[in-house]
């Protein structure tokens, strides 16, 4: 019987200090035709790397923090591309298992003219055999931030118990949760996944919900109401697109920030980049108000780019907008984000 292995990571040398951020999840090879070619006529296709939680390590790895991404693929050439994609923005993989058994999930582009499709041929994946046992490892132990979505409760009943005992038992003790809701319409339905999200993500420390999907599963838009139905976590944060996010933090005022003013090149990781920019503000102990700004500016690069997982300007580039005077930020102008980059 073949047995799980780890991959060598020789960029992480052993005795390193433990990681500050552990992410959780699956992260599939994607195939995209051209833009506007269905995929029914599709002689070509690019092979990319795509998956929400290991989008937000390798945010958080590019803005500076040890980040680790715990998953599993198969023994195949997609996972190989996973592990060295991932690797390559500076996440730790000696988290991800390779389990010769099950393959790496897959997930497929179909533009069309009404916006483009997705396909998963993910059903069965190494990653849907993740388990309890996927938080065991002692190398997790001491991570301050443990980040999950609601995609991976979708994926597989023993994914479902790994989320649940990642906010029920909290294994890596000391941990903030940190859970983003992200429904996904084509793993389960709305009506399914409602009470189990708002279940799941009531238990957790910090929560991010689009006000788009608040209104898919729960009905309702309205940031108060959002955090009525979820009055648990220290912070709800709600994003409303091009519009801005508020922050709902236990004891507090909430507190909105516009989002900033860019030219859309390609939407996709925008909520993954938006995650890794509040919970790296958390890290740095900003105030609600800057954290929510990093959230802004790593969105930003993410829509200002094609693919998920896009480079990020260094850190002064961040900490100069996030500090700026309240005026600056109604809205701040990004429109010509490459020039100023
Ligand atoms: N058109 C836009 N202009 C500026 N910022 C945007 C725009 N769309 C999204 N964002 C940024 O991306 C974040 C995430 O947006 P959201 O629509 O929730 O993404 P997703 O659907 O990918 O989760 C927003 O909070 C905002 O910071
Ligand atoms: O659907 C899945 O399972 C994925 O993981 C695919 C995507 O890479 C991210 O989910 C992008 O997510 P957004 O930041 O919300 O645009």
């Amino acid at each position: 019987m073949p047995t799980d292995s780890r991959p060598d990571q020789a960029s992480v040398p052993a005795g390193l200090p433990s990681v500050e951020v552990a992410t959780v999840g699956e992260t599939m090879v994607v195939l995209c035709p051209a833009p506007g070619e269905p995929l029914e006529h599709a002689e070509r296709v690019a092979v990319s790397v795509g998956g929400a939680e290991s989008n937000v390590a390798g945010y958080l790895a590019r803005l500076g923090h040890r980040t680790s991404w715990v998953s599993r693929v198969g023994d195949d050439p997609f996972g190989r591309a996973v592990i060295r994609h991932v690797a390559a923005a500076g996440v730790r993989v000696d988290q991800v298992c390779v389990d010769p058994t099950a393959p790496t999930g897959l997930y497929v582009k179909d533009p069309g003219p009404e916006g483009t499709a997705v396909h998963y041929y993910r059903a069965g994946s190494a990653a849907a055999r993740m388990d309890p046992a996927t938080l065991a490892d002692p190398a997790l132990a001491g991570a301050r931030v443990l980040h999950l979505s609601g995609i991976t409760p979708a994926l597989s009943a023993s994914c479902r118990a790994l989320v649940e005992h990642a906010v029920t038992d909290r294994p890596l003790v000391g941990s903030l949760v940190s859970f983003d809701v992200n429904h996904r319409a084509r793993l389960w339905s709305a009506e399914q996944a409602a009470p189990v999200l708002r279940d799941l993500a009531n238990r957790c420390d910090l929560v991010f919900v689009g006000q788009d999907e608040a209104e898919t599963l729960w009905g309702t838009t309205d940031p108060t109401a959002v955090r009525e139905l979820l009055p648990d976590p220290e912070t709800v944060v709600v994003k409303d697109g091009a519009v801005g996010a508020t922050a709902l933090v236990r004891d507090a005022e909430p507190v909105f920030v516009p989002a900033p003013r860019v030219t859309v090149v390609e939407p996709v990781g925008a909520g993954d980049a938006f995650a890794a920019g509040y919970l790296a503000g958390l890290l740095r102990d900003l105030d609600p108000t800057r954290r929510l700004r990093l959230g802004h500016l790593v969105a930003a690069q993410a829509l200002t780019s094609s693919g998920d997982n896009a480079p990020v300007p260094p850190w002064a580039w961040f900490e100069k907008l996030v500090d700026a005077p309240a005026d600056a930020w109604s809205p701040l102008d990004l429109t010509d984000l490459a020039a100023t980059t």
